[in-house]
Formats: structure tokens, sequence, C-alpha cells
């Protein structure tokens, strides 16, 4: 029997973050595992004129969710979905919710953030940190709860080679910028921020270290850890391999590649490419979570999820596996044929650039607009190339995070628990995981149908035979302006022309023999 699992059972959990990537995952895992848990209460906003209760509604008849309906069939009963705006500075939850949240909770997992790399800074600060120190204010007059669970990133010290398991502080306190944020204007704010983010490549990261401090400084009584994973990708094998349901990280970038729309990127192929699976972050967090509120450890713990250290793989090594899948399994109706350049160099990614997108895209608008379409690749080459430009950061650097809470974790564990809430990545196959990881792109976010891959493969070789085709044309075209212009030219065509003649005349003369 799992400790872990067992520990969960008729605990009443709260998760902020619930519909976002990594909660779903963590409430799947949870209801998997745990089916007599009392309740889950979920923070949740009405979205895209969906109103909270169609939202959770969508999640769990998801297919990420169809093996939780047959081990715990009442699931929609022990889901409670209260409405709540992390906005707000009282989250505007009601006064009745609030009263049940603080009376039944047992347990914490805030997972909730902005994880926008260029959100503005009083709305990354409201998230990220004043959001926090809500909860937290919360979850002091909560007299049930056993463990607070916060959810942080590796890059919240990114602007560090080497990271260990601490809190690293700011220049600036945190609740020094919480109240600044309530009486400076935007403009002023935005002439400050990138004073204040000093080193750090965006407001993210550094809401993100602001929100540990937070953590830090407020966490009075309580039992409370602290979770970094690194770059989080789709599942390595629960509830099924690739599962994936949003474009941040390397998912956007993956379709925007197989689609060839993206060629090349500025990005180091010897580089540490610090992915983790989500199902793995999802296991260290439940097993941090039964740790935390069973072992009530002195101080804060915080936990590294990541995998450089114990099991790395490169970006080169990973963009070949990636373009490999695109062979086997392409992406439908493909821009361009996939291809990858990787250069470090800014010159040679600005060459690339204009050559392998700018051009495209232009020539591509050229052609809408003589067939009477309206222009959009430019458009969408642009938002291409600034979002890259922000992940580029992470793609030049290599980073140190050591593991040591994560691995003593590790040996606490039964061996059931270490198999059913594994989260130990020297076991992760990298090829077989990243190949996975493509084909859930394709499945789960483009909800593309394998059946159609012989058609994607044609579609690709029609775009190969244009390729070939419109490069004979433009050699052609370039090689007749310049014979027209250069003596030199013309000499070099008159050599290669005879050359040929020569060397065919030499073939015709044996076999007229022959006859
Ligand atoms: C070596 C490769 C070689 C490839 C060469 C060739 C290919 C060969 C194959 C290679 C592939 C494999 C290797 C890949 C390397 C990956 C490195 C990843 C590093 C990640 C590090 C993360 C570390 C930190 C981890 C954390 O701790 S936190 C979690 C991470 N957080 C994020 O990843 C948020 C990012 N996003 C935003 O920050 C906002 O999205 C914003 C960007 C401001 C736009 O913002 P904006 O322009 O306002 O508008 P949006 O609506 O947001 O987006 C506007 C449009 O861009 C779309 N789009 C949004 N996102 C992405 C995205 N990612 N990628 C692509 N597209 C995206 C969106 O669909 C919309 O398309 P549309 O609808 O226009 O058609
Ligand atoms: N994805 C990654 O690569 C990494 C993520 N992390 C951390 O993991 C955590 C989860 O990230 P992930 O699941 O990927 O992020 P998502 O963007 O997928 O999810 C964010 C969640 O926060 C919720 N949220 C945002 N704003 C509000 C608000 N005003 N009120 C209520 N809820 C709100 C979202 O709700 P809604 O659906 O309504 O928008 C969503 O449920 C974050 O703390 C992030 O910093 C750390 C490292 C890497």
């Amino acid at each position: 029997m799992s400790m872990i699992a067992a520990f969960y059972s008729g605990k009443s959990i709260l998760i902020t973050g619930a519909t976002g990537f990594m909660g779903k995952v963590l409430m799947e895992k949870l209801f998997r595992t745990s089916p007599d848990l009392k309740v889950i209460y979920i923070l949740v906003r009405p979205k895209a004129g969906q109103t909270t209760q169609q939202r959770v509604f969508q999640i769990l008849n998801s297919q990420l969710f169809q093996k939780v309906k047959e081990v715990c069939p009442n699931v929609h009963e022990k889901i409670r979905a209260i409405y709540a705006d992390l906005n707000h500075n009282d989250f505007a939850i009601s006064k009745e919710d609030m009263q049940e949240l603080l009376s039944c909770t047992n347990i914490i997992f805030h997972c909730a953030a902005t994880v926008r790399f260029d959100d503005h800074l009083r709305h990354a600060v409201q998230l990220n940190v004043t959001a926090t120190q809500q909860l937290l204010l919360m979850a002091s007059q909560m007299p049930k709860l056993e463990a607070f669970i916060h959810i942080s990133t590796a890059f919240s010290n990114c602007n560090l080679k080497h990271i260990d398991e601490v809190i690293y502080p700011c220049p600036v306190e945190p609740k020094k910028i919480i109240d600044s944020m309530e009486w400076l204007d935007d403009a002023i704010i935005d002439e400050i921020t990138p004073k204040l983010i000093g080193d750090r490549p965006n407001t993210y990261t550094y809401t993100k270290a602001l929100g540990e401090m937070v953590v830090q400084q407020e966490s009075g009584n309580l039992n409370i850890a602290i979770i970094r994973p690194s770059i989080v990708g789709a599942t390595w094998q629960e509830p099924f391999p690739g599962w994936v349901d949003n474009l941040n990280g390397p998912s956007g970038l993956i379709i925007a590649a197989g689609k060839g729309f993206l060629r090349s990127i500025r990005a180091t192929p010897m580089a540490v490419a610090d992915l983790i699976p989500v199902d793995t972050v999802v296991n260290l967090t439940l097993a941090v979570g039964w740790y935390t509120a069973v072992h009530r450890p002195k101080s804060t713990l915080i936990y590294h999820c990541t995998s450089g250290n114990l099991n790395p793989c490169n970006w080169g090594k990973m963009g070949f596996q990636v373009l490999a899948t695109f062979e086997k399994a392409p992406f439908e109706k493909a821009f361009r044929r996939p291809n990858a350049d990787f250069t470090s160099n800014l010159i040679t990614s600005q060459y690339w650039n204009a050559v392998s997108h700018r051009a495209p895209a232009i020539i591509y608008d050229f052609y809408l607009r003589l067939t009477g379409r309206k222009p959009r690749m430019t458009k969408v080459m642009n938002r291409l190339l600034r979002t890259v430009s922000m992940l580029e950061y992470f793609v030049n650097r290599s980073w140190e995070w050591s593991t040591y809470n994560t691995e003593m974790l590790m040996s606490e564990l039964s061996p059931e628990d270490q198999r059913v809430f594994n989260f130990d990545v020297r076991q992760l196959n990298w090829l077989e995981y990243i190949e996975n990881y493509v084909l859930g792109v394709k499945k789960y976010l483009l909800k593309e149908d394998m059946a159609g891959i012989p058609e994607a493969k044609q579609h690709l070789k029609r775009l190969r035979n244009i390729h070939y085709l419109f490069n004979t044309a433009l050699f052609l075209i370039a090689w007749r302006l310049l014979i027209a212009r250069s003596q030199m030219a013309r000499n070099v065509w008159f050599f290669i022309v005879s050359f040929c003649y020569k060397f065919l005349s030499y073939f015709r003369a044996p076999s007229t023999l022959k006859v």
C-alpha cells in the first residue's frame, strides 16, 4: 500500500491554478491514486465566456480524466469549484465559501501564477507575489491545515549559474514592491521595471523570486515547502505519455518547427535542456505534501525538480530527435518542410531570420495578394520571432541546480511509493520521451489524426518539389543576369558547356562503335 496515497485519503485539499497545465495533472493524479479523498477545492475564475462550473465540467470530461472516471466514478461530487479571482486582494471569494475553506482545508497546493514572461510588473506582482501573500494569510487561519506547498520555478534565480535549494533574497523587499505597485502609475512602473528586475530576463522570474521571499517571510507557524520545477514538458508516463495542452515552454516551438514556420533558432546546441515532465513534477509535489505534513521539517525545505544534474540532455540532441519524429509523423498542412539550424552566433542567426523566416513570409504574402487574399504571414512571423526572442535566453545558457532535498526525499519513500510517485528522472529515456512529446503535441494540441500521416507525408514531398523548383528557377534567373553583365561569368559558362559536351561525346563514341 502506498503511504502517500493513503495519506491523502479523507483529506480536503485546496488547489489554486487547477485549470492550468500542472494543476490539471495534479488533480488527475490525486483522484486516481487517492479516490477516497474527501474533497478537492479549486479556486476558479470564469474565462472565455465559460462559467466556473462549465470549466470544471470540461476538464473532467477531457481525455486526461478518462482513467480517473474508472477509479473514482463520483469524481464530480468530490470536486468543489469556488469562484475566485486572484487579481482581487480578497480573491473575491464569497463569505460562505471562505468560511468553508478556512474550516476544512488540510493541504494547500498553490500553483496559480502568471507565467507570461513579459507581463506588466503590476500584474505579475499581483499574481505571483500579492496573491501568494494573501493565500498565506488565509492559510494562517486554517486550524486543520497540515501543509502548504508553493510551486515556484527553478528559474527564479536564473541570474545565478549554480543554484542551491535555498532562498536568495532580492535587493528590494517584496513588501515595498507590493506597496509601491499601489500608488505608482503604469508609466513610472515601466521605467523602473528594468532596474528592479536587474540581471533577470523578465518580470516572471523576478516576481517568482519575490514570491519565494514572501513565503519565507510570512510562513509563521505554517508547515511550508517550495518546489522549483525547471521547464515543464508533456507527460512522461501518466496517465498516458505525451499529454500536453498549452503552448508554453517548448510545445509552441515544436508546433512552429513542425509546421515549417520556425527553421532556425539562436540556441547553443551543447547547452543543457533542463526539461522535466509534468507528471514527474506532480509526483514530487504529492510526495512533498506528504513529507511536509507527516515529518514536519523544522525549516521551509526547497526541492529542485530538474533533470540536468541527474540525467542531462542538450538542446542539440533534443532538436535532432524532434526533427526525426517529424520525419515519422509529420504535422498536417505544413507551410514549409521542417528543418533546424541552431546557431549561437547573433549575426548568423539574423541572417537565417532574414532568409528562412522573413523572406518566405514576404513571398507568401505576395502570393496571397496576387490571389486576392489578405496577407497575414508577415504578421504571424513577427509574433513568432518575438516569442522566440523571449525564449532564447533559456536555450543559450546552462544552469546547475543542486538536488539534495529531492534526493533525500526519494530515499525516504517506500519502494511502493517510489513506484507510484516516481520522480526519479534518471530512469527517463530522452529519445523516447521527446518522440512521445512531439506525437502528443500532434495529437492533443493540434488534434491531428494519426490516420492523416500518409497525406501529410505527400504534402511534404510536394513542398520539397516546390522548393527544388523554386531554387532552380532562382539560380537560373541569377545566372542569366550574371552572364548578361559579366565577361568572366560568360567564360565560365562556355567552359562548363563545352566540358559537358566533350564528356557526353566521349560516352557517345564507344556506344556508336558497338552498334
Ligand atoms: C533548440 C531549439 C531549436 C529549434 C530550431 C528549429 C526547430 C527544431 C525543433 C526544435 C524544437 C525543440 C526545442 C525548442 C526549444 C524550446 C525552448 C523553450 C524554453 C522555455 C524556457 C522556459 C523557462 C521558464 C519556465 C517557467 O518557469 S514558466 C513557464 C514558461 N512560460 C512560458 O513559456 C510563457 C511564454 N509565453 C509568453 O510569455 C507569451 O506568450 C509571449 C511569448 C510573451 C507572447 O505573448 P503575446 O504576443 O502577447 O501573445 P500570446 O497570445 O501570448 O501569444 C502569441 C502567439 O504566440 C504563441 N505562443 C505562445 N507561447 C508560445 C511558445 N512558447 N512557443 C511558440 N509560440 C507561442 C501563441 O499561441 C500565439 O499564437 P497566435 O495565436 O498569434 O497564432
Ligand atoms: N509550465 C512551466 O514550464 C513551469 C511552470 N512553473 C510554475 O508552475 C505553476 C503552474 O504553471 P502552469 O500550470 O504551467 O501554468 P498555467 O498558465 O497553465 O496555469 C496557471 C494557472 O493559474 C491560474 N490563474 C492565473 N491568473 C489567475 C487569476 N487571476 N485568478 C485565478 N486563477 C488564476 C490560471 O487560471 P485560468 O485558467 O483561469 O487562467 C491557471 O489555472 C506556476 O506557479 C508556474 O510558475 C514552474 C516552472 C516551469
